[in-house]
């Protein structure tokens, strides 16, 4: 058979993969035409204007080159599949909230209305995509719902490409990806599907780096990433107690243990734990695998990994109620950081949110500041997070312009995203306005710890014992 060549693709899900994925595409393959297409007309809008739905350092740059030229945003979801060879399925996949699985298992109800459309929609054959996260064998059930709903003469070839990009280095990581994965089936056609997407990708990614596997090894292997980055972290964590109680340092620790080449030195940061859409998710649906077959050992020793986070933000956030003399009823208490981590606006499952409701509960006065987050994203996140209704978070919760302006008066300063700023801000000045004894809560292991001691703040840091 002659190799096949894309030269349209549609990608379904104008989100914070399919949105900045399709436009790396779009500007690596001037000659393919992309179109991202949304049932939500709001992110389309946004993505056609200059104001971007997303906050992602080099995207703007990116979608103002190519859009227009070779790549369109819309929500017409039916032309975007008529027309492409190539259609990515890019939807969300959260965790499910009732019914069997609920709190563990992925919701494929977006994936599935999407697989769905594209079946009842196609007037030729496609080469369909799975870029979202899905368990392993999602593509046989998307091949069943494909089948059962085509018109004859159409087929479909089903892949597995699991995207790696992690948010606030999306830009980065897409042009230089440490790897592609395609996953296929091992037939002829399903290798010819495989070659043809790795075509695209070789526009700019070196061949020896786009890896081609087996459907469900490609399937399991993002599950398996996230899960063993995600480990990294817990373990990490654990061990930032054990320096709290011994007076070891956990940035030195996790230097020394990371040198030994066979370990690394990424992904060791302690940290108030960790936060965005993908990893708690990800374990979560990988626990509820490993229960479904059969092996609750296995599920037991990855769900470990996210009890391990949760305990890290409550603890982080009881050391900060303990430290404040055992309660904090009344006290102004500031939080520097919404998002899940510095560069982006994105605040799924960031730990801001566990901890700003633990000082709540406690009936602290809170203030917060992010730069990137909006204020309604904010209240969002509260009102969706705890049974503390809107009217007394709003009493007792403000947010503020400026890390000044939130830190004025506060009895202790909570820094909970690694907001670079963070770090250049006047503490002399900060430290001038805040009653004594004044405290800072470095949950980020980010400040410089001796200046602000210098300065008169005591300074209590994840990872270290010794207050100084
Ligand atoms: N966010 C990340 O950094 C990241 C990285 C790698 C993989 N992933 C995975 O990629 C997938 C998408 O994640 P995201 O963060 O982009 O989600 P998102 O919620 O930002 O975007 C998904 C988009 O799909 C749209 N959508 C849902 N159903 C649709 C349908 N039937 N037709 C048209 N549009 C539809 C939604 O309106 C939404 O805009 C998830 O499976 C996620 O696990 C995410
Ligand atoms: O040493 C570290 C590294 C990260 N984090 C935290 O871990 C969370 C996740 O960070 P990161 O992985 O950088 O961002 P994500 O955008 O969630 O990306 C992850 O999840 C994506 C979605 O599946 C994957 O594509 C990426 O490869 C994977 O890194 C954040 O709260 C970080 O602050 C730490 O606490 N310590």
């Amino acid at each position: 058979m002659a190799p096949i060549t894309v030269k349209k693709i549609c990608c379904i899900g104008a989100g914070y993969v399919g949105g900045p994925t399709c436009a790396v595409i779009a500007v690596k393959c001037p000659n393919i035409q992309v179109t991202i297409v949304d049932l939500n007309q709001a992110r389309i809008d946004a993505w056609n204007s200059d104001n971007l739905p997303i906050y992602e350092p080099g995207l703007d740059e990116v979608v103002k080159s190519a859009r227009g030229k070779n790549l369109f945003f819309s929500t017409d979801v039916d032309k975007g599949i008529l027309e492409a060879d190539l259609i990515f399925v890019s939807v969300n996949t959260p965790t499910k909230k009732s019914g069997i699985g609920a709190g563990f298992a992925a919701d494929l109800k977006f994936l599935q209305l999407a697989t769905r459309r594209i079946a009842e929609v196609a007037t030729s054959s496609k080469i369909v995509v799975e870029k979202s996260t899905v368990p392993c064998r999602t593509a046989d059930a998307m091949r069943t719902i494909l089948e059962a709903n085509s018109k004859p003469g159409c087929h479909f070839d089903i892949l597995s490409n699991p995207e790696f990009l992690a948010e606030g280095t999306a830009i980065a990581d897409l042009f230089k990806p440490d790897r592609v994965l395609i996953g296929s089936l091992q037939t002829e056609q399903g290798k010819d599907a495989c070659e043809a997407l790795k075509n695209v990708y070789a526009n700019w990614v070196p061949k020896e780096q786009i890896l081609t596997v087996g459907l469900w090894s490609s399937e399991l292997s993002k599950l398996a990433a996230n899960a063993m980055l995600a480990q990294r972290i817990s373990s990490v964590n654990a061990l930032s107690a054990i320096c709290e109680a011994t007076g070891a340092n956990i940035d030195e620790v996790a230097y020394a243990v990371g040198k030994d080449t066979r370990v690394g030195s990424k992904f060791l940061k302690a940290s108030v734990g960790f936060g965005g859409s993908c990893f708690q998710k990800d374990i979560l649906n990988l626990v509820y695998l490993s229960e479904s077959l059969h092996l609750p050992e296995v599920a037991k020793y990855w769900r470990a990994v996210v009890e391990m986070n949760e305990h890290q933000k409550e603890r982080f956030a009881r050391k900060v109620v303990d430290t404040l003399f055992n309660t904090i009823t009344g006290k102004k208490i500031a939080i520097l950081g919404w998002a899940f981590k510095k560069d982006t606006g994105d605040t799924r499952e960031s730990p801001s949110i566990t901890i700003a409701n633990h000082f709540l509960t406690e009936k602290a006065r809170i203030t917060v500041y992010d730069p990137q987050v909006t204020q309604d994203q904010i209240w969002l996140d509260l009102t969706n997070y705890g049974d503390i209704p809107a009217d007394p978070i709003k009493e007792h919760l403000t947010i503020c312009q400026s890390a000044e302006e939130a830190c004025a008066n506060a009895e202790a300063i909570v820094v909970c995203t690694e907001w670079d700023e963070f770090k250049q801000l006047d503490w002399k000045k900060i430290y001038a306005k805040c009653p004594r004894p004044a405290f800072v809560f470095d949950g980020r292991l980010m400040l410089n710890r001796k200046e602000l001691t210098d300065i008169g703040f005591q300074v209590i840091t994840i990872g270290t014992g010794d207050r100084v």
